[in-house]
């Protein structure tokens, strides 16, 4: 069983004394109900970067209030960047790329999003020295190819402890821009990290991906927001060449999309029960990836209809099975497509996510362990897995101080009794409320201490 890294949990975490949950099915009746999902994680901390980075104020709306929120916000706090939160609404006072505080010590907890978009965004300062530290499973992530090609444009970034890893020491000197090529394969937010800063460097950045990008759709995100900021970035139709002009953000009012990967649990929760469940603060006119997993619940059986400002499924008898996909363009859903797996008439491979081996936990190799604890046969091999038809029994199972291993799991307890997850406080990275909205909905949970 890992140990939790508790430091990186924010005071907008809730559950960490809590050592377990059991998760119960309703009783009764199916479920149907509507629930409003927290904000997007990605929206939020681009959102945030810009505005910090932008000149004038901006108002953020429907902002996610989670750890990996938490810590970017401290950061930019920690930067001397005034801000004002009230509910879900942020308020930031930018500072035209001249960070007020030159000399900052940042920690950024457990966030890829704030990893990877921080350091570019550090970089295009005149001056300053910030050191950069973050959790210790986000100091075993990469992040060699972003600073390599921050680097290659000019700026002067340290490894302070292994070469290719947090923590890091930022000077700002400012980047010069040119050519520059950056690998796309092992994360998306490389590239949009790259993008974010470039039009801060002394001339245009010309951008290559000389190979493929895991997950296109993040990368459009960050080229629509750096639009709404004021900076149209020219794009071939792969995304393989881009060309970022000199320009800066403008302060922005912003209302920002609920996560998309947070709904994907709820319509999943519809789909193994039978229910109904409808997501009244999202549209599928989203470029977030993760909307695409309604394709796959269709074809597993389930029903949906997408409306004007709301998205609803429901579930089927017998989820359909017999499926081969490439999880690469959604792949923060390999674990939630992996958990309704066994409940399907026949296996579900999913491949081409070696990359998730490198997000919060190594996820094949995490939800192939919890899914045998379960009894259900599983193959792994390195770029995915196949789940093959079962009946899960009760046990008790560890989240790997990942969000996603245990929103995936508890999915399987609202149909199947006696399923208890270790540590549910890690949903706190980019869903504290998530057991609450599940007990909103009606489904067990009972949690001890
Ligand atoms: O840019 C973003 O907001 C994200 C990009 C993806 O990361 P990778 O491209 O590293 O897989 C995704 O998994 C993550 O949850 C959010
Ligand atoms: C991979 C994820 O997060 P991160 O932004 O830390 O990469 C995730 O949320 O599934």
């Amino acid at each position: 069983m890992s140990t939790p890294d508790l430091k990186a949990r924010s005071p907008w975490s809730q559950l960490n004394d809590i050592q377990s949950v059991k998760i119960s099915p309703k009783p009764h009746q199916p479920i149907d109900g509507g629930i409003r999902i927290p904000g997007s994680k990605s929206f939020t901390n681009r959102a945030l970067i810009m505005a910090a980075l932008a000149k004038g104020t901006s108002t953020l709306s429907g902002i996610l209030k989670s750890d990996d929120s938490y810590w970017c916000i401290d950061s930019l706090n920690k930067l001397g960047i005034d801000t004002e939160i009230e509910g879900d609404v942020v308020t930031v006072h930018g500072c035209n790329a001249n960070w007020p505080n030159t000399q900052a010590d940042l920690y950024i907890g457990a966030a890829g999003t704030t990893a990877r978009f921080l350091p570019g965004a550090l970089a295009v300062a005149k001056n300053g020295n910030s050191v950069v530290k973050a959790s210790k499973r986000m100091s075993e992530r990469p992040v060699e190819p972003l600073i390599h090609a921050l680097t290659d444009l000019g700026a002067n970034i340290d490894y302070l402890e292994k070469e290719g890893f947090f923590p890091i020491k930022i000077k700002g000197d400012g980047l010069k821009g040119g050519a520059v090529r950056i690998s796309g394969k092992i994360s998306s937010q490389f590239i949009s990290g790259l993008l974010l800063a470039s039009p801060y460097a002394e001339n245009e950045v010309s951008i290559t991906i000389p190979d493929t990008i895991v997950q296109h759709e993040y990368v459009r995100i960050t080229l629509g927001l750096m639009e709404k900021f004021g900076v149209t970035v020219e794009v071939s139709e792969d995304l393989n060449h881009m060309v970022v002009p000199q320009g800066e953000y403008l302060g922005q009012d912003l209302p920002l999309e609920a996560d998309a990967s947070t709904a994907s649990y709820f319509f999943a929760l519809a789909a193994l029960t039978n229910g109904r469940i409808r997501i009244t603060n999202l549209t599928a006119e989203t470029n977030q990836p993760d909307i695409h997993m309604l394709e796959i619940y269709e074809k597993m059986g389930c029903q949906v209809i997408k409306g004007e400002d709301y998205i609803e499924l429901t579930g089927t008898e017998q989820l359909i099975g017999g499926l081969d996909i490439s999880m690469k363009e959604m792949s923060d859903q390999t674990l939630t497509l992996a958990a309704l797996a066994p409940f399907a008439s026949g296996p579900i491979t999913m491949r081409d996510v070696e990359h998730i081996r490198h997000h919060e936990s190594d996820r094949i190799r995490a939800i192939c362990t919890e899914l045998r604890k379960l009894g259900i046969s599983v193959e792994e091999f390195q770029d995915g897995l196949t789940v093959y038809p079962g009946t899960p029994q009760a046990a008790i199972l560890d989240s790997y101080d990942d969000h996603r291993v245990a929103m995936s799991l508890a999915l399987i307890g609202t149909t199947v009794s006696g399923i208890i997850i270790r540590d549910p406080g890690c949903v706190s990275k980019t869903c504290p409320t998530y057991f609450e909205l599940l007990q909103q909905l009606g489904i067990s949970v009972e949690y001890v201490m």
